[in-house]
């Protein structure tokens, strides 16, 4: 087991609203006393977690513990019950009039703060009549007025970089639940968000499909300054990939830190035991 540094045992220690990323910069997106109730059912009871430009945040915990639901708030699916989030210091689901007053989000302010978001799914929700390349130019011409040409060149570069160059004109029926997800990836990249969101991409691929998928998240992580939120249970694609791994249990933040200190130096019990299930 490794020692923890003093850099990774001073974010341990400190309360956890002082914890920040051991990036730097102004946060890219910033949850500021987020709730979230269902009915009778607070998943989410006050958030404050600031994710930094190029940052990879890796968000685990056990079911029900309100991961996914954290996540779909950032990516407009999910309206906070109470509490703000910011992308790039502007409030996603709050907006200015021009009197200056601030008042729900509308469609369009939604529309347009969605563009810095990159999503991708645990189902794939790919449109199964068009081939490869028109699922990942589509919304770069439709969304961002790309003509043809500039949108198939980033969506070829895309697929490439997700190993998909030679499944262009290939329909998603035809293609295995791995390579439908790294299509959903190339979707998300081509649309060049601040942020890429992450929500158990995996979970719902066959056991011998995960690899590949985390492999080619692992190789866009390492080379993009993009950043980006994992919501995972695969502990081994955390501890390598994320500069700070968030613990969360019962809507709250539990325990964040490195890797390091997550995964070797846990302090909580419920951080413990959650492990050791994994052991
Ligand atoms: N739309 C909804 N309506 C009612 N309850 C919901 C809704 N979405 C989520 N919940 C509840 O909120 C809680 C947290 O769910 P969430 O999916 O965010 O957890 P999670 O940590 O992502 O779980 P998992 O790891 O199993 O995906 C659960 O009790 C879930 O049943």
């Amino acid at each position: 087991m490794s020692e923890p540094t003093a850099e990774t045992k001073s974010v341990m220690t400190l309360p956890r609203e002082e914890v920040v990323s051991p990036l730097t910069g102004e946060p890219i997106v910033q949850y500021q006393g987020v709730t979230k109730t269902f009915g009778d059912l607070e998943v989410i009871k006050g958030i404050d977690l600031a994710l930094y430009p190029g940052e990879k945040m890796a968000l685990i915990g056990p079911s029900g513990s309100g991961k996914t639901t954290l996540g779909r708030m950032l990516m407009t699916l999910e309206e906070p019950t109470t509490g703000t989030i910011l992308i790039d210091g502007e409030p996603l689901w709050q907006m200015k009039t021009s009197s200056g007053k601030l008042v729900r989000a509308n469609e369009k302010h939604l529309r347009r703060m969605r563009q810095k978001i990159g999503m991708v799914f645990q189902h794939f929700n790919l449109f199964p009549h068009l081939s490869v390349l028109r699922n990942v130019t589509l919304a770069p011409m439709s969304v961002l007025g790309l003509s043809k040409e500039e949108a198939y060149q980033r969506a070829v570069e895309m697929l490439t970089k997700v190993g998909l160059q030679d499944k262009l004109g290939e329909y998603p029926s035809r293609l295995s639940g791995g390579q439908k997800q790294r299509v959903a990836i190339a979707r998300a990249l081509v649309m060049q968000p601040k942020v890429m969101v992450f929500d158990e991409v995996t979970s719902a691929l066959d056991p011998e499909l995960v690899g590949e998928v985390l492999e080619v998240i692992k190789e866009i992580a390492i080379d993009s300054d993009m950043a980006m939120m994992l919501i995972t249970h695969e502990m081994d694609f955390a501890r390598d990939i994320a500069d700070r791994v968030i613990f969360g249990a019962e809507g709250r933040i539990v325990e964040q830190g490195s890797p390091e200190a997550i995964f070797e130096q846990p302090e909580s019990e419920r951080l413990q035991s959650f492990l050791k299930r994994f052991r």
